[in-house]
């Protein structure tokens, strides 16, 4: 098996990768690592950052599994931009309230409320533009599934299992984004994964 992964599927950066994987049908190893997560394999390359896996995936296997980065050159630059939208606008909120309310009680260090409060803030500002955009659009890149909306899928699983999860029910086409692309079956099968390497409360 060329391919290796090293990460956890704890990791919502692994997941990410994960996910495009799967969409892919493509085999792989998930070698668990000590430090940053995920690094990647396929042969003698080595890559690391999950969104720039995701890419290299997305193009090095083009002609096999889910069309990721779209599959005529007109539709590539709008699924950029909302690759770019996600990493600069969204991931950063998102990820302060993954770390708040999920990684952090699971580890027993103190909530801080002030940053939960400004990351809320943010993020919801963040979800008014994709509701606009979503009202129109079935998924953010245009009509067709792409990674502009697989980057999502780990940070917005996390902030469901919280009390924040009303900033993505309390809009009703995100609601109906993320029922979309959360049912998809290479989805289904990396969140599994994380939901087994979660450590249960007691
Ligand atoms: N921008 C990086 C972020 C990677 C990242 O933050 N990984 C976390 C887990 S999701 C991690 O490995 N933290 C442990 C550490 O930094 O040692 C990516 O997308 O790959």
């Amino acid at each position: 098996m060329a391919i290796k992964l090293h990460g956890s599927w704890m990791s919502t950066a692994t997941l990410r990768v994960g996910a495009t994987l799967y969409e892919k049908g493509l085999d792989f190893e998930l070698v668990p690592p000590f430090g940053q997560v995920p690094a990647f394999e396929d042969g003698d390359l080595k890559l690391f950052e999950s969104r720039a896996i995701t890419k290299y995936i997305a193009y090095k296997y083009k002609e096999q599994g889910t069309e990721l980065v779209g599959a005529n050159f007109s539709e590539m630059p709008i699924i950029g931009v909302w690759m770019e939208v996600e990493a600069h606008h969204f991931a950063g909120p998102s990820t302060k309230l993954v770390w708040e309310l999920c990684i952090k009680p699971m580890i027993g260090i103190p909530v801080d409320e002030t940053v939960v409060e400004e990351a809320t803030g943010k993020l919801n500002g963040v979800l008014d533009v994709y509701e606009a955009r979503l009202a129109k659009n079935k998924y953010l890149g245009g009509d067709e599934f792409s990674l502009a909306d697989l980057h999502h899928l780990p940070n917005i699983r996390y902030i469901l299992m919280t009390p924040k999860a009303s900033l993505f029910t309390s809009h009703p086409h995100v609601s109906r984004w993320w029922s979309d692309i959360s049912s998809r079956p290479a989805w289904t099968k990396a969140a599994a994964l994380s939901d087994a390497a979660i450590p249960k409360q007691a």
